[in-house]
């Protein structure tokens, strides 16, 4: 039986995690959400009684999939009979897969569209709207059952958008391909016309836990609360999230509530709270609070809890000296202050301003290294092949890392399986030795991927060119990899079809990092900065809830920060052709004593 100290988990983790029933849990910032929902399924594996259920947890990204995964491993629990991944390969593994053949658009068989295919066809179908300004950016759409929403604020564009979609999803069904929306919208599509799916699914699965749950869509909802009513009581659920993090709504996130919850899987929920933030001091508490839309209770807990902070608020800055000031600020971090580079976030509401602000940081700090946006160079489609093999390649053996690479060796060996390829003579450790045994001396990163696919396959004498399945996926993998960094190098990233900028996409957090703000969720750091924080941007400009989206924002900026935070809303961002951005409303209305900047 998996057990713990009270040194790893507090009352209410511990509540939590050993609590029988349903439960719907809201957390406060860094108030350790991830361990709780860590034991409570190292909990629940160990409590597993017929080796036909699984655990499922759905987590928002695949790397928090990795992350957790490597966790429960490393309490030394069994995850044979552990699902993690996200809904979109939840829908795939076990809605689609199994059961696609009854879904007459399906039934043919149909392939995923790669998300850099994605991007090639949208920017080709929006070409005929460069005048109106569509690009493949504001193609992002949802589905609902009441049909599809686009992502785009921009209600002039919308038509111009909707055409380009009806050709889009057109094309897709001349070429059977889907989409990851189309994977949600035929899988809740199934739930719907075949109700034993959700009663096989509750049988197979004892508990189904979701993280992030303020960023899950309706439709997503209703796929899992399908399960749950079906099961009556025997699937569980664990819902974890924070409604004052819900910054997802512009693609059909938001944060259910009980009562909605409730009523959509008709099984009781407890509702429970984490209010204890390990993360940040009190003082940066006491400011992100003001952004709290939720009433949510939040007390400092953590060892930095009295660290002095320095919290400042900068809106005399003019966009010309920006750059110079932040270098300022990163360099007093490191050299007064004693922060590692790696703890340290640029954050900015927007990719546009993110390239350029890199560029200049780069200029003025030749000798620092930048995790500047978007900066991997291969096709990151998890589904593909190659890209479960790249995993192996781009990575070198370590203890850290070996539990991981042993799983990816898992995959690997059950990718070749599904191409048909017989590998039963073959151990994941046996696979993981001979990548392992690869030496390729090329600089360039699609070139060493090539060479180093070509001599293990040929040392494991698997000759994978003669499995279409295999050779369909290498195209997409090279083409697509190609493709980005081509593009990459017209936004004016040089090096990047480096060996070395493959390789760090697995390395752990190194150098600075500049993100944008949706993209350091679940993150944390010693020191945040965050500028263009102006109205328009914070909130975007079209947003139809403004203000409490302008709150959420800053509230994610500011509980990333342990020590310090330092926020501008500069001068000077042209608006249109007469006017300038200015400070976003929200910040300017909250009355707090920042120290002088
Ligand atoms: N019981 C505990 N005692 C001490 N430290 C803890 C405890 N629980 C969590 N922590 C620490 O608190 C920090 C925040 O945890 P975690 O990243 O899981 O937060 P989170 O709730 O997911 O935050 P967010 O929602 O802001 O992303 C981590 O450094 C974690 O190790």
């Amino acid at each position: 039986m998996f057990t713990w100290t009270d040194r790893e988990l507090n009352q209410e983790q511990d509540e939590a995690v050993r609590f029988e029933g349903s439960q719907f849990l809201v957390a406060c910032p860094g108030s350790g959400k991830t361990r709780t929902l860590t034991y409570k399924i190292a909990h629940e594996l160990s409590r597993l009684t017929s080796a036909r259920q699984f655990v499922v947890a759905i987590t928002y990204t695949n790397r928090a999939a990795d992350e957790i995964h490597d966790r429960i491993e490393a309490l030394g629990v069994d995850t044979t009979q552990l699902w993690i991944g996200t809904i979109h390969a939840f829908c795939l593994e076990w809605i689609l897969k199994p059961y696609g053949i009854y879904e007459p658009d399906l039934a043919g068989g149909y392939g995923i569209l790669d998300l850099h295919e994605r991007e090639k066809l949208l920017e080709e179908l929006c070409e005929p709207y460069r005048a109106q300004r569509v690009t493949f950016w504001d193609c992002d759409y949802y589905v609902t059952r009441g049909g599809y929403f686009l992502g785009c604020s921009d209600a002039g564009k919308h038509r111009y958008i909707e055409a380009v979609l009806a050709r889009y999803f057109q094309i897709l069904s001349e070429r059977k391909l889907i989409d990851f929306e189309m994977i949600l919208k035929y899988a809740d599509q199934l739930i719907q016309s075949q109700p034993s799916i959700s009663q096989l699914l509750s049988n197979l699965f004892p508990i189904v836990l979701v993280d992030e749950y303020q960023d899950t869509k309706e439709i997503q909802y209703e796929i899992l609360a399908s399960i749950l009513r079906a099961g009556a009581g025997a699937t569980r659920l664990f819902m974890v999230g924070d409604p004052n993090q819900a910054i997802f709504g512009s693609l059909g996130g938001y944060a259910i509530d009980l009562g909605e919850l409730t009523a959509k899987s008709g099984i009781p929920i407890e509702p429970r709270a984490l209010s204890r933030n390990y993360r940040s001091s009190e003082r940066i508490v006491e400011f992100f609070e003001n952004f709290n839309v939720h009433g949510t209770t939040i007390i400092a807990a953590g060892k930095d809890r009295d660290f002095p902070s320095q919290i400042t608020y900068n809106r005399r800055i003019d966009k010309a000296d920006l750059a110079d000031d932040i270098v300022r600020l990163i360099r007093r971090s490191v050299e007064e202050h004693g922060i590692r580079p790696d703890e340290i976030c640029v954050v900015a509401p927007q990719w546009t301003h993110l390239s350029a602000m890199t560029r200049a940081l780069i200029v003025r700090m030749p000798d620092s290294q930048f995790n500047g946006p978007g900066i991997v160079p291969f096709a990151r489609d998890i589904e593909n092949f190659w890209y479960k093999a790249a995993r192996l390649a781009l990575t070198e053996p370590s203890p850290q890392l070996y539990v991981r690479r042993l799983r990816w060796a898992g995959e690997v060996l059950a990718g070749l399986k599904e191409a048909g390829i017989d590998v039963s003579a073959l151990s994941r450790k046996q696979l993981l030795r001979e990548f392992n045994l690869i030496q390729v001396d090329d600089a360039d990163g699609l070139n060493y991927l090539q060479a180093f696919f070509d001599e293990v396959f040929a040392r494991l004498a698997i000759p994978y060119c003669a499995f279409d399945g295999l050779m369909s996926a290498h195209d997409d993998f090279f083409d697509a990899s190609r493709a980005r960094i081509q593009r990459l190098r017209n936004d004016g990233v040089e090096g990047i079809g480096e060996l070395a900028f493959f390789k760090r996409a697995f390395q752990p957090r190194a150098g600075i990092t500049v993100s944008t703000i949706h993209g350091v969720k679940g993150a944390e750091f010693d020191v945040v900065i965050g500028y263009a924080l102006l109205e328009g941007m914070v909130p975007h400009f079209n947003d139809a809830d403004g203000e409490s989206s302008a709150r959420k924002l800053l509230y994610v900026v500011g509980s990333r920060a342990r020590k310090h935070l330092y926020l501008f809303s500069e001068g000077g961002r042209a608006r249109g052709t007469r006017d300038v951005y200015r400070p976003t409303r929200a910040l300017i209305a909250c009355e707090f004593d920042y120290d002088p900047s």
